[in-house]
Parts: C-alpha cells; sequence; structure tokens
C-alpha cells in the first residue's frame, strides 16, 4: 500500500520495493564518497528527476561568455547523442547544473565545489512522471568505443540493499545544532539604512541584500532526510539538491526563471512578501494588506518592468497581466505575477536566462549598480545562492529556478541564504523580520525549528 508521499510521485519500484529516489541516489553518494548527484522535483511534484554520477561534465569559469559555452557545449553532444528507441522525450539525455550568481565577485572557498558554471550529465537518471519511471543510463561513446557496457551502472544499483536503504528513508532531519553564526543583527540593519539611504540619493532604483547564517551540528545532515522534509512541507516550490564532491547545495525555490518548451516561453516576477497569519482571519488581512502595499507593490512592478523589457527582446509576443496574484506558501505569502512569451526563432533558454539573470527580485535595479552595491553592502560570497539552478534536454529546452530559500551543506556545517528587496523607504527592522521568515523553509528542513521550539518549551 503505498502512502500519500509515495503517491506523490518519487517513488520507484526498485529491487521489489518502493524507494524514494531521493534517498536511493544520496545513500549510493554515502557508499561511494565524492559521487555527484542531483535531484530536482516540479512544484506539484509531477515531474522529478534523480541523477546520479557524471558521464559528461561542462564547467566555465568564464565571467561573461559562461551562458553561450554551456550552451554551444551541450548542444555540440545534444546533436550526436543516440537515444533508445520508444523512450519519451523526458527520459533521453539531459544536462542539470547550475551558475554562480556573480563571477564578479571573489569567490570564497565555501564555494570551491561550485564555479561560475557547472553542469553535468549524470551516468544513471531517473524520471518520474504520473505516467511512469524511467531510469536513463548515459555513456560518451567514440567511433573507437567497443560495446557499450552498463555493468558499473547495474552494479551501483544493485548494491542498494534495502536494509540500508530503509535507514536512509528513516533517517532523522533533525541533527542537533550545537553552533549558530551569524552577522549581528545591527550591522545588518546598518547596511540596509545604507542601501536605502543610497536609494534615496538617487544612486539606485532597488537593491537586494542577503545574509547567511551558520549552523554547525553534532553530526553529519542527512541529506535524503532534508530532502523528505522539504518535499513535504514546501509542496508549492521546486526541490532540489546538487551535490559535489564533500559538498551538497539544496533549497526549496517558489522561483521559476524561465521554463521553456519549444517557443513558448515562461517566467514570472515574485517580489513583495508578507508572513502567513496564524488563522484563516489573519492570513487575509496579511494577504489583502500585501496586496495594497505601496512599498511591496513598487518592488514588485520593477521586476515586473525589468522581465518585461528582456522577454521583448526575445519574443514576437510577451503577455503579461495587468495585476499579480497572492502566492501563498508554507511560511510566506508573495505578489506573482506570471509572464509568457512567444519566442522568436533562434531564441534560446539559455539566452533567456542571462538575460533576466539577474531579475531585480535578487539583484536590483539598475542591474549593475545593484550589483556593485550588493558587493560593497553585502560582504558575502553567495555562490549559486539566488542565482540559475536548472536542466536542458536535448532540444534545448527546460526549467531553470532561482536557488534561493536554500543551503550549503558540508558534513556537520550548513550555511543558509535568505535575502529581501530594499527601496527608499524600507524600513530595516522589517526586512530582518522578512529575511528570517524566508530563512524557515531551510532551518525547518534541518531541524533547527523543532530544537528551538524544544528550548522554548524546557524554559
Ligand atoms: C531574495 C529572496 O527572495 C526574493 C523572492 C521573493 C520575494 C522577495 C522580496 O519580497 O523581497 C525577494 O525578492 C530570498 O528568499 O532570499
Amino acid at each position: 500500500m503505498l502512502s500519500a508521499e509515495d503517491r506523490q510521485c518519487w517513488s520507484v519500484p526498485f529491487a521489489g520495493r518502493t524507494v524514494r529516489i531521493y534517498c536511493l541516489f544520496f545513500h549510493i553518494r554515502r557508499k561511494v564518497s565524492r559521487r555527484t548527484v542531483f535531484f530536482w522535483s516540479e512544484p506539484g511534484r509531477k515531474l522529478t528527476f534523480a541523477g546520479l554520477g557524471c558521464a559528461y561534465l561542462i564547467e566555465s569559469d568564464k565571467v561573461s561568455g559562461r551562458y553561450q559555452e554551456i550552451e554551444r557545449r551541450w548542444a555540440e553532444i545534444a546533436a550526436r547523442s543516440i537515444g533508445s528507441e520508444g523512450a519519451p522525450e523526458y527520459a533521453g539525455p539531459h544536462l542539470f547544473g547550475g551558475f554562480s550568481f556573480d563571477p564578479l565577485n571573489p569567490s570564497s572557498s565555501d564555494w570551491r565545489e561550485y564555479p561560475s558554471a557547472r553542469f553535468v550529465l549524470p551516468r544513471i537518471m531517473f524520471t518520474h512522471r504520473e505516467d511512469g519511471v524511467w531510469i536513463t543510463l548515459n555513456k560518451i561513446v567514440s567511433e573507437y568505443s567497443e560495446t557499450l557496457d552498463w555493468q558499473e551502472e547495474i552494479d551501483f544499483l544493485a548494491a542498494c540493499d534495502s536494509q540500508d536503504l530503509s535507514e536512509e528513508e528513516t533517517a532523522h532531519a533533525d541533527a542537533d545544532i550545537i553552533y549558530k553564526e551569524e552577522i549581528s543583527p545591527t550591522d545588518w540593519m546598518q547596511a540596509v539604512e545604507e542601501a536605502a539611504e543610497a536609494i534615496r540619493a538617487g544612486e539606485m532604483e532597488k537593491v537586494v541584500l542577503a545574509r547567511s547564517i551558520r549552523l554547525y551540528a553534532e553530526q553529519d545532515y542527512p541529506i535524503a532526510a532534508i530532502l523528505r522534509r522539504l518535499l513535504q512541507e514546501q509542496t508549492n516550490s521546486y526541490v532540489f539538491a546538487f551535490g559535489y564532491g564533500s559538498s551538497c547545495f539544496a533549497g526549496a525555490t517558489p522561483e521559476r526563471l524561465m521554463r521553456s518548451k519549444g517557443r513558448e516561453f515562461h517566467t514570472l516576477s515574485l517580489a513583495g512578501s508578507i508572513a502567513r497569519g496564524a488563522t484563516e482571519a489573519e492570513d487575509q488581512r496579511l494577504g489583502e494588506a500585501l496586496y495594497h502595499d505601496q512599498k511591496n507593490l513598487h518592488e514588485h512592478q520593477l521586476t515586473v518592468q525589468m522581465i518585461v523589457d528582456e522577454m521583448r527582446a526575445l519574443c514576437e509576443q510577451v503577455d503579461v497581466p495587468d495585476a499579480p496574484i497572492l502566492h501563498k506558501l508554507k511560511d510566506i505569502q508573495h505578489l506573482l505575477t506570471p509572464i509568457t512569451g512567444w519566442a522568436r526563432e533562434g531564441a534560446t533558454l539559455l539566452q533567456a536566462v542571462e538575460r533576466l539573470h539577474p531579475t531585480p527580485a535578487l539583484g536590483g535595479m539598475p542591474q549593475d549598480t545593484a550589483m556593485a552595491a550588493i558587493r560593497r553592502f553585502e560582504k558575502m560570497d553567495r555562490g549559486w545562492y539566488a542565482a540559475p539552478v536548472g536542466w536542458l534536454n536535448r532540444e534545448q529546452d527546460g526549467e531553470f529556478a532561482v536557488a534561493i530559500r536554500s543551503a550549503l551543506i558540508r558534513g556537520r556545517e550548513a550555511v543558509l541564504f535568505a535575502g529581501c528587496g530594499i527601496v527608499g523607504d524600507s524600513d530595516p527592522h522589517s526586512e530582518y523580520e522578512e529575511t528570517a521568515l524566508k530563512f524557515r523553509p531551510m532551518l525547518s528542513a534541518l531541524g533547527y525549528l523543532k530544537q528551538e521550539i524544544e528550548a522554548e518549551c524546557c524554559k
């Protein structure tokens, strides 16, 4: 009998039982250290991918030209790929990876495994959709290659004995946190005040400032259990994980950057936030307050405007509704405007990603001034936080999200990130509170909120 969670599409029949695919992959990664893994699940969980190993790696350390390099090299491989007959497009070769937020910002050792652009064609990929599950094996061959041998991949899968997997599936996400490190609230609010002053002085219109929290736990963080909690709690978000070497960058983001299918391009503006209410009435009151709040509407509209301008450069037609809608997540509600375009001949997904990143929901307005202000005020390396992560298929279609509500996890250490849009009349204290809300999805997945509640109860 499948549980509700199993039916939500991320479980696969494997070795005579039902296994959650993220457990399978993170289990193998633990057994065979330093394996490349990824996980990607759409909001609503209609499509889930999990991948293991690296059949082909495309990296770029370029400051400019990184999108073109990934696109060119993937197009070369994809054009010569030979797929199994009858396999649907979503079970064909897919490339997964991401870009750093700002290649001009000096990178810290935390992000050593996450360069300016890093994409992987996995050796083994699971695709899970409502209509079935596929396992795809990828291999690069040349005209001199001998016959294809899949034994190594099959051995990997067979090596997952069910007892070990049960451990992975039931592992506790609630690692005991022994130490927490973060910028002092006063220092961060001071940076917000200075940014707001710069906006009032006419230096720019908007800038997004983020902060980070570093947690140290008693034992290594169990990635599979963290993903399980994100999948359970953040149902309206993309759940993603990119594990390279000893680290894993994971999160649950509500923000699509771009999805393309043929010439149909779909993006959205997500900016403007308020808390969820404790009761339905309070929730509605807060939602209405957000919907009519001039500061949040202004922040949101700047993002809509930039996205529409960039989409017009790529598309013959762009459709945008007159007003945003409220988008409710577990801990927070946002203003959201969906934007759709019909792309001009030759326009590609990565061209769109390059044009849009970073939108004023992650960077600011104007883009260059805001990026310089982020370097000046934040004084940290965002790495892949707030940057595009996603996938491309053989036809160069695919989907990218913005990696917010995320954390970089390495062994017993996790660094979480959250930011918010600053405009001229931003109140530093409210902005600080807003970032606290945005940390909640990852704090909860890491077991920190539970620990805090327990500590409160024991006082
Ligand atoms: C930068 C973040 O959120 C962005 C996305 C939605 C709403 C936002 C806001 O209201 O400020 C932010 O622009 C983050 O979660 O770290």
